[in-house]
């Protein structure tokens, strides 16, 4: 068992409100109890769901060795005073469906939980993981009122973390070996960096062919499709929880780790105005600091090839502020 302990800024024990006993949600739970890293209120719209998932996962604790409470509720006033609030409430695709066919249905999922949540913790800064989830995150940050600081999605380091993986077995090598990095928009055009992608240091380019360097980045990223394709009901939730505990982590604990994360551009990489996937330094009060790599020509357009489809999206998200 871990032997850190996490104390919040008015010195109690963190608390980190998980919107949405799903998949993710209930497994982002899960994590965050059994790393010790905070309290967590779970909440849902249906009866019993987070109640459910809430009793189980107590009484998981003493096999466990963590010390953590978690309480399951369909109240937001049972979420107040929290730290971090996590918005996984939302469908997950189909098979045959993209993300941005999401954008409607989560879209007012994402307005109406996200104000229930900051109204109960107005402290709290916000990682978003609900689908589409760039434009998602875009629309939480309008609909919050927060300073972009705050408000951020979670994809990069699943991407990237999908891209570590190939790329291990590919090798022969330990996943920790390899240091991946994964930018761009959280769907089709997502841009996996091989110039920014080592194993311990040496670029991955020089380990492999180059068509097989390929076909590892379009297997990233098709990685969402590929699990969809596999469970027929529901995407990916074990690696996703994985990832979003990485970010609420490294604010918990204010390790200022620099992650690939949806973040609100204005200007950095010649983008403004929306939120994609790029490096940022992750602290204690959210984003620190966005990172500008050095891009090829190549890389750079990809990227604005990215950016323009999730632009694409907004204006859809945004009229379900005014509706
Ligand atoms: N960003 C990423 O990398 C990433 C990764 C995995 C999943 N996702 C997305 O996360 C979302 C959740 O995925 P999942 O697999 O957990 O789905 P799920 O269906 O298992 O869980 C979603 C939960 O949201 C709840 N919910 C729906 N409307 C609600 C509301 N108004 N208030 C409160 N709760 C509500 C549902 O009752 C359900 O328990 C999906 O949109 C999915 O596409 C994103
Ligand atoms: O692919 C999905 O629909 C879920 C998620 O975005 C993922 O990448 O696993």
């Amino acid at each position: 068992m871990t032997a850190f302990s996490t104390t919040s800024a008015h010195g109690s024990v963190s608390q980190v409100t998980v919107v949405g006993a799903g998949n993710v949600g209930s497994t982002l739970a899960q994590r965050l109890l059994e790393r010790n890293l905070a309290n967590v209120v779970v909440v849902d719209i249906v009866e019993g769901r987070p109640q459910g998932v809430a009793l189980d996962l107590s009484q998981a604790a003493g096999c466990e060795g963590h010390n953590r409470t978690i309480v399951g509720t369909n109240d937001y006033h049972d979420t107040a005073n929290s730290d971090i609030v996590v918005i996984t409430a939302g469908l997950p695709r189909r098979p045959g469906m993209t993300r941005d066919d999401l954008t409607q249905v989560n879209g007012k999922i994402v307005i109406d939980t996200l104000r229930q949540a900051l109204a109960a913790s107005p402290q709290a800064s916000v990682v978003v993981v609900t689908n589409p989830l760039d434009v998602m995150t875009y629309l939480a940050w309008k609909a919050s009122g927060l300073p972009p600081q705050r408000v951020m999605g979670m994809a990069g380091v699943l991407d990237s973390a999908r891209f570590q993986t190939f790329i291990a077995w590919e090798l022969g090598v330990p996943p920790s070996d390899v240091s991946a990095m994964v930018l761009g928009g959280h769907g089709d055009l997502m841009v996996p960096l091989p110039s920014y992608t080592t194993v311990n240091g040496i670029p991955v380019a020089e380990l492999m062919p180059a068509p097989r360097l390929q076909a590892l980045i379009d297997r990233t990223r098709n990685g969402g499709a590929e699990i969809v394709q596999l469970l027929k009901q529901g995407g990916a939730y074990y690696a996703p929880a994985s990832s979003a505990c990485v970010m609420v982590e490294s604010m918990l604990l204010n390790q200022r780790r620099i992650l690939p994360l949806a973040a609100h551009l204005t200007g950095q990489y010649g983008l403004s105005d929306l939120y994609l996937g790029v490096p940022c330094r992750l602290g204690q009060g959210g984003i620190e600091e966005i990172l500008e790599l050095s891009l090829t020509p190549e890389e750079q357009l990809a990227l604005e090839r990215s950016a323009a489809s999730v632009k694409e999206q907004i204006p859809l998200a945004l009229a379900l502020l005014s509706s």
